[in-house]
């Protein structure tokens, strides 16, 4: 299973939104799609799944040219915020009628994810009393049930609780294991590196670079406050990385290895750490 992209173009009217030139995804990981907003994130995922057909260009699902052959989108879950649900007819109606959509219904299963998303109580509601966290986490079900090979979740963890964030998390990990593609974006770059192997920055229409999350040599972003930047400095200098000063934070570029290395150094010197943050280079795009 793969999904290939080539020369994906897609206009809102005037506005150019999408100017994809390639892009290709392999099945057992978890991709990252990252941008600021109306940078077209959604956008894209709809041009895959045909929810927008009005693009130029093509996508390949396993192979197949999906705007030729449409029943290869039966290989894929997506969730975007704006699917409509049933909203007068009840949670459960709503699981019976999409699984039913797609094939075999498997309600045992349904079931016992609506206990770890701890919507199971309010099944039989209408959907239309839901809160909008308790949609969304039904939508995140409907998606999930069918295993799909593909899962694409337009911010699968933004208005969920932490239990549930948590719960989808390992179960996405769990499916990635197992050999699923899943595609997610996400605003919270925290979300994106518990998660995800490889992240694909969309910007001015296309995906710039791609950051590799599974490489232990990869370099991070550091922001350092302590007590004697000169000592800081002295000691990054002498390990041969370069460093700035802004607004009393000693900035540089390292490897965890590096900064592990530097940590200790700096703690048998006795500086003392008042922060550290890191950040991961895609951040660049999405700030
Ligand atoms: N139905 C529409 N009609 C016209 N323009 C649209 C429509 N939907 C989206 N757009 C525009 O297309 C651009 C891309 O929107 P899209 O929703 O794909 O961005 P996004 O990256 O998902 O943003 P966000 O991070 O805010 O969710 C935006 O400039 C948006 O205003």
């Amino acid at each position: 299973m793969g999904i290939k992209v080539e020369k994906l173009h897609f206009n809102y009217g005037k506005q150019a939104v999408l100017r994809i030139v390639s892009a290709k995804f392999e099945a057992g990981k978890i991709y990252g799609i990252v941008g600021k907003n109306g940078v077209g994130k959604t956008t894209f995922f709809k041009t895959m799944t045909n929810i927008i057909t009005n693009y130029s260009g093509q996508v390949f699902i396993d192979g197949q040219e999906v705007k030729k052959n449409p029943s290869v989108l039966s290989k894929i879950g997506i969730t975007l915020d704006d699917m409509e649900l049933y909203k007068n007819f009840s949670g459960l109606f709503n699981i019976r009628y999409f699984g039913g959509l797609r094939g075999s219904l498997n309600e045992a299963k349904a079931l016992e994810m609506a206990k770890h998303l701890s919507i199971a109580d309010a099944l039989d509601k209408k959907v239309s009393s839901y809160s909008l966290g308790m949609g969304k986490k039904l939508i995140l079900l409907i998606s999930l049930m069918n295993d799909a090979e593909v899962l694409i979740f337009d911010e699968p963890f933004r208005g969920i609780d932490a239990a549930s964030v948590a719960w989808l998390r390992d179960y996405l990990l769990e499916l990635k294991k197992k050999g699923k593609m899943i595609l997610i974006s996400s605003h919270v770059q925290e979300d994106i590196e518990s998660i995800c192997d490889e992240v694909l920055p969309l910007y001015e229409g296309d995906f710039q670079e791609s950051f590799d999350l599974t490489d232990a040599e990869r370099e991070l972003s550091y922001s350092v406050v302590v007590d004697d930047i000169e000592k800081l400095q002295t000691l990054l200098s002498s390990m041969g990385i370069d460093a700035r000063l802004e607004d009393n934070k000693v900035k540089f570029d390292a490897n965890t290895a590096s900064f592990q290395e530097l940590f200790k150094k700096a703690a048998a010197d006795g500086l003392l750490f008042d922060e550290i943050k890191k950040e991961s280079k895609f951040a660049d795009f999405v700030k």
